[in-house]
């Protein structure tokens, strides 16, 4: 478990741009030691400004796209192609304007597609296509992610494991189906904990005031499962990225130095 180290920026348009120009390194540096970068994308506004943000960089014309693996945190299970969809939402931000390898590109299952309605089996095929991607030099059941981004929920859920819900409790499977989620809409496939944890480095987004309690409950000592957020780490590292809206409740003692 990586101790969490935090970053705060002055709002969110400045978060955005300085967590894709992190990205951007962070990828450019694993394709260059290992080939490939393998990123997991999250939902939201914050995972979706920071998408956002990278289209717009320049520097992101250093990137090689046809050597990134993209999967996803968690998705909202409806028909493809459904503007609430996070695949879909992420394709407009930013995916559809850089050259990927549709081979290396994993959205989670859609509602419409070979599971139906079946949320179970489309969260079982989602850990069978990560399995097979995992090789044996890597620590269980899914690939070795670079990093793994979560957004922070003012609930303080990340990808769809909501506070006391079952898919929070999961130790065994990297991926489970939601029923019932607090959130619109209540089906949705979601990584687990074990499976987030297995990432090399978590990087958890939040903007704005609505996120300020969650940020500090789940930075204060709460348990995973009242605050599924305080249990999202990574090997080697787990970065909060911040704005000063959202770090406003923090403990004096928690604020990092040379801060907003
Ligand atoms: O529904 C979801 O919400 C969270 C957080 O979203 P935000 O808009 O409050 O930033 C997101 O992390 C998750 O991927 C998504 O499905």
């Amino acid at each position: 478990m990586s101790t969490p180290q935090l970053v705060v920026h002055r709002d969110k348009e400045l978060m955005a741009q300085a967590a894709a120009a992190r990205l951007i390194t962070k990828v450019v540096d694993a394709q260059a030691s290992r080939g490939s970068a393998s990123v997991v994308l999250t939902g939201g506004r914050n995972g979706n400004g920071l998408l956002a943000a990278l289209a717009e960089a320049p520097a992101r014309d250093a990137v090689d796209w046809s050597r990134i693996d993209l999967w996803w945190g968690d998705e909202r299970y409806l028909p493809e192609g459904d503007p609430e969809r996070n695949h879909t939402q992420a394709r407009e931000a930013l995916l559809d304007a850089v050259p990927l390898d549709p081979e290396r590109v994993h959205p989670m299952p859609a509602s419409d597609g070979a599971y139906g309605a079946d949320v179970d089996a489309a969260a079982e095929a989602y850990a069978a296509e990560l399995a097979r991607a995992a090789g044996p030099e890597n620590h269980g059941a899914v690939p070795a992610f670079d990093v793994l981004l979560l957004g922070v929920g003012p609930d303080t859920h990340v990808a769809s494991l909501f506070p006391e819900l079952p898919a929070v409790r999961e130790t065994e499977s990297p991926v489970v189906g939601v029923h019932g989620a607090p959130k619109p809409p209540p089906t949705r496939v979601t990584l687990t904990l074990p499976a987030i944890r297995s990432a090399r480095e978590v990087w958890l987004l939040a903007a704005g005031e609505d996120k300020a309690r969650a940020v500090a409950i789940a930075l204060s000592g709460a348990g995973e499962i009242q605050a599924p957020a305080a249990g999202a780490y990574g090997r080697s590292r787990t970065l909060w990225l911040l704005d000063a809206a959202a770090a406003s409740q923090l403990p004096r003692s928690l604020y990092p130095p040379a801060s907003p």
